[in-house]
């Protein structure tokens, strides 16, 4: 395994979330990274993290963090940070994520400001690293323009689940033409307190809002390529070379972590593939962030379960440390042609686990650096 070598200094925006708290927790003992700086709002600012925070991971509050004080969310406060980690609510996240780029600073947000901006890369580390080509334009297009500041976004936690299996169904068989999907989606993802007990338990409720454009439009550009202008300028293709159709309904359950999605998709070539030859595609697939050594990359990017009944969240959704993705129930759908279910874990490889991801893959191919 490649190793960066050196521990870099990392900030936290968003410290005190449900996004946050993951970060904290899933960078306690990182090889690459060492937390050396908390953002929040001004009702946490001044704080030791132990009192600003809420917590509600299994595991206790790291050592390193527990009296570290919160800063508000300035990027003088985060200067000597090789990498910024947002977890912002997304009311505030445009501007300050903003301020941190203009800062010189290397951001990498959960939250979606970004994600449609022609110059930001959406990446699912397990799909598209190769979007980071469009860092060196982001930074000269920039006014003023950067030298080392960017933001890279990674996506819906929705959109993160369903686009690892499509991407491995597209290197293997070619384009999908069509895709319909349903969610099942975990309480987690509304941060907390989130959805009112009184409105989910013993419920479905079949609306998350935004939720179905973000999945339909954001697959599309993580699984588009890159494209090169007569102007020598770089945009991404949004899939048009071979259009694909997607239609999503979003539904929030009773579960509280991992997102569940009954997927058909209809593949353009004649005649489509097997489920056993879908199966195997799946199991097959690995990832540019695992084969180059990224350390939080799944190893087995998609678990295909053979039993009738599974993936299951409860059951699932902390494989590999809810890293990877889990895909069951691959068979034949009368109207399109496959169809199959997909679990991931939402505030996992749906958000702050892909961030981190992220942040390795641009530390070992040398996008970020110094600040050890
Ligand atoms: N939960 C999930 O599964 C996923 C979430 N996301 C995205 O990640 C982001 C965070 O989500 P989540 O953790 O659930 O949200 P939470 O509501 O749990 O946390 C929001 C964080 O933002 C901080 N904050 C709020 N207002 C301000 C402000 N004015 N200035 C500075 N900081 C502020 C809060 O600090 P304080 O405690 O001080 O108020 C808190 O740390 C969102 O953009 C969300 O859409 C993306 C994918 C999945
Ligand atoms: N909307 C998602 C979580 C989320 O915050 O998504 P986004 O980062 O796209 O706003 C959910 O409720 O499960």
């Amino acid at each position: 395994m490649m190793t960066s070598g050196k521990q870099y200094k990392v900030g936290v925006l968003g410290a005190t979330g449900t996004v946050g708290q993951r970060f904290i927790a899933l960078l306690a003992e990182h090889p690459f990274f060492v937390v050396h700086a908390l953002g929040a709002s001004q009702r946490s600012a001044g704080k030791p993290y132990i009192k600003a925070v809420n917590w509600k991971q299994t595991q206790p509050i790291p050592s390193a963090v527990r009296e570290m004080i919160v800063q508000e969310c300035k990027p003088e406060h985060f200067q000597d940070c090789a990498v910024v980690f947002s977890g912002l609510d997304a009311d505030v996240a445009g501007d300050i994520e903003q301020s941190f780029r203009l800062a010189e600073l290397a951001v990498f947000s959960n939250a979606k400001n970004y994600r449609r901006d022609p110059h930001v890369p959406l990446i699912v580390p397990l799909v598209n690293t190769s979007h980071y080509s469009m860092v060196p334009q982001q930074r000269a297009l920039h006014q003023p323009p950067l030298k080392k500041g960017f933001i890279v976004t990674n996506a819906n936690c929705s959109t993160t689940g369903v686009v690892v299996p499509l991407a491995a169904l597209e290197r293997a068989f070619g384009p999908i033409e069509s895709c319909i999907i349903t969610t099942m989606q975990a309480i987690s993802g509304a941060g907390y307190p989130g959805v009112p007990s009184l409105d989910i338990v013993d419920n479905i409720v079949p609306y998350i809002s935004g939720e179905e454009e973000k999945i339909e439009w954001e697959t599309l550009k993580i699984l588009g390529g890159i494209v090169q202008g007569d102007d020598g300028l770089k945009t991404f293709d949004m899939h048009t070379k071979q259009p694909l159709r997607i239609s999503a309904s979003c539904n929030r359950v009773p579960v509280i972590e991992g997102h569940t999605e009954c997927v058909s998709v209809r593949f353009a070539r004649r005649p489509p593939p097997s489920p056993q030859q879908v199966r195997e595609a799946l199991q097959a697939y690995t990832s540019e962030a695992y084969t180059i050594g990224c350390p939080s990359a799944p190893r087995h990017t998609v678990y295909v379960h053979e039993e009738p009944d599974r993936p299951q969240p409860r059951l699932d959704r902390d494989y590999q440390s809810g890293a990877g993705v889990c895909v069951g129930r691959v068979r034949q759908c009368r109207v399109l042609d496959i169809k199959f279910v997909v679990l991931a874990n939402n505030v996992a490889i749906g958000a702050a686990t892909s961030s981190i991801i992220n942040a390795e893959y641009a530390v070992l191919k040398g996008i970020v650096g110094g600040h050890a």
